[in-house]
C-alpha cells in the first residue's frame, strides 16, 4: 500500500508502509492489521492511500474525496472506518492489498454512550462523533450551564445580555455550515439530529443560528459546498445565506432582526 503521511511529527514515509516512532518502538499500519497485532489510535491526522486519502476521526479513519482544496468527508456514503495500529516491536509484515476498502475494518466500539468526545487534528481541538446509529429526530443535548453577560468561543447566546457556557460534551461540538444536527428552543433548548448520522460521524450545528455576534470568529474547514468561510455570527451573513437560515435561528436571533 503506498502511503504519504501529513501533519505528523516523528512519522516517516516509507514506500508502502507508514511507520511511526512511539515509545521509542518503530511501528506500522495498513488498512488491514494482523490478527497478532495489538492495535491502538496512532498518531497519523492524514493518510492517503492508493485510491483514497484518509482523515482521522477519533481512533477512526473516514475516507474523503477531493472537492478543490478542501477534502470532502465522505462517511455518508462509505462507512468504512479504519483504526491505526501501533505493533510494540517490528517484526511485522506488511499487509498488501489492492483495494483499501475491501481490507477496511470497521471499529464500531462498543460503548453504550451515543457519542464520544475525540481530538480533532485540524482544528487542533476536540469534536463529538457518533458511536452509533443516530437517527434523524433523536434528541441529543440539552442546554443547560453557567450564564455569562458577555459571549466567549464556547457559550451560546439565549438572549441579547445572555450566554450559557454549556455543560457536558455539547461543549465540544463543532460548526459546520451543513450540519447534521440544530437546536430547537421550546420548552428548553435542545439539539437533535436532522438527519441520520452514521457511526464515526462528526455531530455539527451551525453556530451562525445561534449566535448574532460571535465572540471570537474563525475561519470554517468544514468543507461544505454551503461554506460561508468566515463564521462570525448571523449579523454578518449575506441576505441569502440569511435567508436560508430562516427556519432554523434561533428566537434571539429572530428578536434581533426585527430590531
Ligand atoms: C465551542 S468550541 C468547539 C470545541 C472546540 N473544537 C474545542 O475543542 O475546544 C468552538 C471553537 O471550535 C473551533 N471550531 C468549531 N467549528 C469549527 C470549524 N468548522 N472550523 C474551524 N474551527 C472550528 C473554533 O475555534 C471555535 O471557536
Amino acid at each position: 500500500m503506498a502511503a504519504t503521511l501529513a501533519k505528523v511529527p516523528a512519522c516517516v514515509l516509507k514506500t508502502g508502509i507508514l511507520t511511526s516512532l512511539r515509545n521509542n518502538s518503530w511501528a506500522r499500519c495498513s488498512s488491514k492489521m494482523p490478527n497478532n497485532m495489538s492495535t491502538f489510535p496512532f498518531l497519523c491526522s492524514v493518510f492517503r492511500g492508493k485510491n483514497s486519502t484518509f482523515q482521522r476521526s477519533g481512533d477512526r479513519f473516514v475516507r474523503l474525496v477531493d472537492q478543490g482544496n478542501c477534502k470532502m468527508d465522505t462517511r455518508q456514503q462509505s462507512n468504512y472506518a479504519f483504526r491505526g495500529a501501533v505493533s510494540t516491536n517490528n517484526a511485522l509484515e506488511e499487509q498488501k492489498h489492492d483495494n483499501e476498502e475491501e481490507t477496511a475494518q470497521e471499529t464500531l466500539r462498543p460503548d453504550e454512550d451515543v457519542v464520544s468526545v475525540v481530538p480533532r487534528a485540524d482544528i487542533s481541538g476536540k469534536c463529538v462523533v457518533a458511536n452509533t446509529e443516530i437517527k434523524a429526530g433523536t434528541h441529543l443535548f440539552t442546554l443547560y450551564g453557567d450564564k455569562l453577560r458577555e459571549p466567549t468561543p464556547y457559550t451560546i447566546q439565549v438572549a441579547s445580555r445572555a450566554h450559557i457556557h454549556p455543560e457536558g460534551k455539547l461543549i465540544f461540538v463543532n460548526h459546520s455550515c451543513s450540519p447534521n444536527t440544530r437546536f430547537q428552543y421550546t420548552p428548553s433548548w435542545d439539539l437533535y439530529a436532522v438527519r441520520d448520522i452514521l457511526p464515526g460521524e462528526e455531530l455539527t450545528f451551525d453556530y451562525t443560528t445561534t449566535e448574532w455576534q460571535m465572540a471570537q470568529p474563525f475561519q470554517c474547514n468544514c468543507c461544505s459546498t454551503k461554506c460561508i468561510h468566515k463564521v462570525q455570527g448571523f449579523y454578518f451573513l449575506n441576505s441569502e445565506q440569511k435567508s436560508e437560515r430562516e427556519g432554523v435561528i434561533s428566537p434571539v436571533i429572530r428578536k434581533q432582526l426585527q430590531e
